[in-house]
Order: structure tokens, then C-alpha cells, then sequence
């Protein structure tokens, strides 16, 4: 890769269990571990990516998504340029928390609700047979409440991971393109046409 990369930290949410840490080391290493144990805290590893023709390096943050590590997770939000918000498409009760992981991000990362923020939200265990989710749920709530882009990927078979991670980076990058600041109308003065100072006077 050539040309310097910019580090761009992804924060990855959800449930315990949905599939964090396999949907991370299958983007990173490309391995799956079905023994996959419970992260603690928050555990990070970085890969480097070209997007069209920009090198990033991804630093992808993956948290504990048990409810007793919520102290050691959310100091890791703030700084965040994309949020990973992850379910299991066979796991009803994970999807239903996506609002509550959505808040909690938004408030520990200290980022004004209904400000623009790539979201990405990611449906995991698309191989399973026992799908509680459709994915037009899905993507109706993803309209609806995040107006985020929807994957559905399986970290054990690799389906979409690549795509996910990649089309968030695209996703970060277009929305900072709508962001962008236009320059400020000015109302143009012609100089040459000579005009009397106000409160001029003379003293003579
Ligand atoms: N069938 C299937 N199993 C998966 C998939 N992704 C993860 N798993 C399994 O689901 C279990 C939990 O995966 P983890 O990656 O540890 O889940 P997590 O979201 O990081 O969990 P916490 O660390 O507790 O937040 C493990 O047994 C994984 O092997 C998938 O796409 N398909």
C-alpha cells in the first residue's frame, strides 16, 4: 500500500454472544473459532484497508457485551468514527436491544442524538437455520431508527464480512462528504465605485 493511512476507529456493539469477536478475527485473520469465550473488557486489533484508493488503517474495537462489563466498555466510545451495531438474526431478544446499544453509544460517546454518525448494523448468523429475524425487519428498523446501511453476515462462513467492514469505511467517507462545510456567500462589494464615508464631517 502506498500513501499514508488514516486511523480510523470502529466500535463494535451488541449483545453478548452475537458474534463480535468471530465477525472481528474473520475480518482480520480470517479464522473462526467455534469456542469463541466471552470478551471482557474491550480487546482491539487494527488492519489496514484501501477504499477507493484511500488507505485506512481500521482499528476495530471489540467490546463485552455482557451486561456486568458495561463500566469497562463504554470509556472506549468516545473518539469512535464508525459504530458497528450487531445482532443475531436467531436471537429476537438482540435485535429488540439494538435501540438501547444505539443510546448507549450515543452517550458515552458524547455525540448529540440525531446528529449525523455512521451506523452500520449487522445481522450475524445468517447460517443459522433458526432465524427469529427477517431481513426485512431489519431493514425497516434500520430506515426507520438509524438510517444505516443493513448486513447480513455470518462470521463462521465469512458471508458479507469483508462487505460489511469495507461499505462502512464508503459509509463514514460519504457522510463526511455531506458534512463537508460549504464556503460562506458573501455579498460582493465593488470597490472601484467610490462612496462617502458615514459620519464623515469637516472641521474646517
Ligand atoms: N453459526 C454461527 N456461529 C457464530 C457466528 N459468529 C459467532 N458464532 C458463535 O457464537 C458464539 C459467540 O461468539 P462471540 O464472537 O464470542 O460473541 P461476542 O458477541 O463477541 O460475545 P461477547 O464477547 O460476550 O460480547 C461462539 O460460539 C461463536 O463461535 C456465526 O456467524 N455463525
Amino acid at each position: 500500500m502506498s500513501g499514508r493511512s488514516k486511523l480510523l476507529k470502529v466500535v463494535l456493539l451488541g449483545d453478548g454472544g452475537v458474534g463480535k469477536s468471530s465477525l472481528m478475527n474473520r475480518f482480520v485473520s480470517n479464522k473462526f473459532d467455534a469456542q469463541s469465550y466471552h470478551t471482557i473488557g474491550v480487546e482491539f486489533l487494527n488492519k489496514e484497508v484501501t477504499v477507493n484508493g484511500e488507505n485506512f488503517t481500521m482499528q476495530i474495537w471489540d467490546t463485552a457485551g455482557q451486561e456486568r462489563f458495561k463500566s469497562l466498555r463504554t470509556p472506549f466510545y468516545r473518539g469512535a468514527d464508525i459504530c458497528m451495531l450487531t445482532f443475531a438474526v436467531n436471537d429476537r431478544k438482540s435485535f429488540e436491544n439494538l435501540p438501547m446499544w444505539k443510546r448507549e453509544f450515543l452517550y458515552y460517546a458524547d455525540i448529540q442524538d440525531g446528529a449525523p454518525f455512521p451506523f452500520i448494523i449487522v445481522g450475524n448468523k445468517c447460517d443459522m437455520p433458526n432465524r427469529e429475524i427477517s431481513e426485512e425487519m431489519a431493514q425497516s428498523w434500520c430506515s426507520r431508527n438509524a438510517n444505516a446501511p443493513y448486513f447480513e453476515t455470518s462470521a463462521k462462513d465469512a458471508t458479507n464480512v469483508q462487505l460489511a467492514f469495507i461499505s462502512a469505511v464508503s459509509r463514514m467517507r460519504e457522510m463526511e462528504d455531506q458534512l463537508e462545510v460549504k464556503p460562506v456567500q458573501t455579498n460582493s462589494v465593488d470597490l472601484s465605485k467610490k462612496q462617502k464615508p458615514l459620519n464623515s464631517g469637516c472641521c474646517s
